[in-house]
């Protein structure tokens, strides 16, 4: 089994990551804070007050994690078209692609890095959801102090099965989506590319940048749901399961509901995406 995928995934997600994380720093600030008028706004005031260090407030959790989920992301990945076509990385390049195993090969990907996303996930929406100010010394306590407690105040509450609230949804979310996101990474990078040839830096990072888009686009009701099935626990149940949730969250607050955050998940997404692909792509090249 080729290990190299793995790891050239797990590298290219953690710079992904440094590059995408000062946008999930302002998304964040503005969907759980009210003293900002917008995107712009946020980004003067967060440089103003913190520097440019404050755009990467807590980013040694995600990168611990999104370094396991890539590595599994990518790796299933190029396994199972491994397995599906016979064929290595480099000698695909030279043949006809076939769209259904890339799609077939994305989206177990997408199923297995969803179980090992699922805990990680919880955590950071939980955290992320934590409004109140920072703890005074002596003070009442933030019910979580950081992932580490966080993580074990839901294991010991709700046992290990409480650490996979939300999977459902977020195996929804990211099965198709993620056949989505190589389909339109090996789309693009097919069409601009003369057969036989590698597709150039240039076309990596723009079909990767697309190929993000075109995910976090389809995603994106998805993750509005998944979010607040990881939240429920902490409400006693609102919601009797994901139908639920999707037909109470309509009902209240209209088809908007399911769109909320697109905008700055598509501007992240582009770079973060675009990134990622043209680091896998170079270190299995180097590593040849
Ligand atoms: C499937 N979904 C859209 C959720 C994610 C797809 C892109 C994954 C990438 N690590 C990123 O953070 O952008």
């Amino acid at each position: 089994m080729p290990v190299e995928e793995f790891a050239a995934g797990w590298i290219s997600g953690a710079l992904g990551l440094v590059l995408g994380h000062p946008f999930d720093t302002v998304k964040v600030r503005l969907q759980t804070q009210t003293t900002y008028q917008g995107i712009v706004d946020c980004m003067v005031k967060t440089y103003r007050h913190e520097s440019v260090l404050g755009f990467f407030k807590g980013m040694s959790f995600p990168m611990f994690s999104i370094a396991v989920v890539n590595s599994v992301l990518f790796g299933v990945y190029s396994n199972v078209l491994v397995a599906l076509t016979a064929t290595s990385h480099q000698e695909r390049r030279g043949q006809p692609l076939n769209y259904t195993h890339v799609f077939i090969a994305g989206c177990t990907a997408g199923v297995l890095q969803s179980y090992c996303l699922a805990p990680f996930d919880l955590i950071k929406v939980r955290l992320q959801n934590q409004t109140e100010p920072r703890a005074q010394p002596g003070g009442p306590q933030p019910r979580y102090r950081g992932p580490v407690h966080c993580a074990a105040t839901i294991f010991r509450e709700d046992g290990p099965r409480g650490l996979f609230r939300g999977s459902s949804a977020l195996v929804l979310r990211d099965t198709p989506t993620l056949g989505l996101y190589f389909l339109t990474y090996e789309g693009l990078c097919r069409q601009y590319t003369p057969d036989g040839q590698n597709p150039s830096s240039a076309t990596v990072l723009v079909a990767g940048g697309f190929a993000g888009i075109a995910s976090w686009i389809t995603a994106t009701p998805f993750d509005v749901i998944k979010s607040r099935m990881q939240m429920d626990g902490l409400r006693q149940g609102k919601y009797k399961g994901i139908l639920d949730c999707v037909s109470s969250s309509f009902r209240q607050e209209g088809i908007g509901v399911f769109f909320r955050g697109l905008t700055i998940n598509s501007a992240r997404a582009f770079p973060v995406n675009a990134v990622t692909f043209l680091s896998y792509e170079y270190l299995l090249h180097a590593w040849e």
